[in-house]
């Protein structure tokens, strides 16, 4: 008798089916199973309003994640920037797969590069902390708050979208999406994590399953063979800044870790959202495991809040 196909749980943007498309081909191939995609609807995905007024962290995941617990999907891909760090119940991330670019990029008119952008120049961007950072590194420029998916977005940046409102300068993106939307071609510069700190999580994805499926079988076993080890340390630590931070996927705080020939190291920023203050911190570990992941996350997120975070941006703590 066949096996019934793996379930994989996706959201139905482009960027959403692009990147499942990529996670379900790799797992069948990796565990020699069929798979099935099936779409889920979030609220992220329904409701229009600014995200920062939704509220709460995770309006792109609950749907999914719900859909796994009642078993209409086997496996669920996320962005991981996007999953809320708190643990959610009955459910484990079965695998990080490589990360690919962690960087921000600019996509402006007439290919113009930041520090080119006319005084006044308007760049749109729905970040807290990209408009943060932004705004540290070029206070005379207009952020514009906006929403929508990548396409949308592009849309908005004069001549680089045909028939599009083109009533930006320019706008901020994810690297990681552009690529897996193959519009590269739409970036004049990649920000170096210098002047702009990705989103813990930043161009990685996680494959979310059921715990009791992580345990042993065919799909665990595809999971752990696509999991990436340096990737799920670098995001594990950057999530373990965030949640001792106490701060969701809006806040304005950056993080990005690394792998080092002595072990790892992270670099993480907290602003105001106005960008006037900056408290940026740097720390590595020689302990390059779980452990070790977490225990930088948290430290470096108690040195930002003895400098003082909590008091440039509204964190819970
Ligand atoms: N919040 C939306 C979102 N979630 C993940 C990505 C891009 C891909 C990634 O960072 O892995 C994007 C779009 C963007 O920020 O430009």
């Amino acid at each position: 008798m066949a096996q019934a196909p793996v379930l994989i749980g996706t959201r139905g943007s482009a960027l959403a089916l692009t990147q499942t498309t990529t996670v379900a081909e790799t797992l069948a191939e990796l565990g020699s199973f069929e798979v099935e995609l099936v779409r889920v609807k979030t609220e992220g995905d329904v409701n229009r309003a600014a995200l920062s007024q939704i509220g709460g962290t995770g309006v792109f995941v609950a749907a999914l994640r719900e859909s796994l617990l009642r078993g209409d999907c086997d496996v669920a891909v996320h962005s991981l920037k996007d999953l809320p760090t708190a643990e959610a119940n009955g459910l484990t991330i079965g695998a990080v797969p490589a990360r690919v670019d962690v960087r921000d990029a600019l996509c402006a008119r007439d290919s113009l590069t930041l520090a080119e952008l006319p005084a006044g120049a308007t760049v749109g961007t729905g970040s807290p902390r990209r408009a943060a950072q932004l705004r540290a590194a070029r206070p005379d420029l207009e952020i514009v708050d906006i929403r929508g998916n990548v396409d949308t977005r592009l849309a908005r940046v004069a001549g680089l979208v045909e028939g599009g409102p083109g009533d930006l300068d320019a706008v901020v993106l994810a690297a990681a999406g552009l690529s897996r939307l193959g519009r590269l071609d739409m970036v004049s510069e990649f920000l170096d994590p210098a002047v702009m700190l990705p989103a813990p999580g930043q161009g990685a994805l996680a494959v979310e399953c059921r715990t009791t499926d992580a345990a042993d079988g065919p799909l665990s076993r595809a999971l752990a063979a696509y999991d990436d080890t340096a990737s799920r340390l670098a995001v594990t630590a950057e999530r373990a800044l965030l949640y001792r931070l106490e701060a969701g996927c809006t806040a304005p705080i950056g993080a990005l870790a690394r792998m080092t020939e002595k072990g790892m190291a992270m670099e993480a920023v907290v602003c105001s959202d106005d960008g006037t203050r900056v408290l940026r911190r740097y720390s590595s570990t020689s302990q390059a495991d779980e452990d070790g992941a977490r225990a930088l996350g948290v430290r470096m997120a108690e040195e930002l809040l003895a400098a003082g975070a909590a008091e440039l941006t509204e964190l819970a703590s």
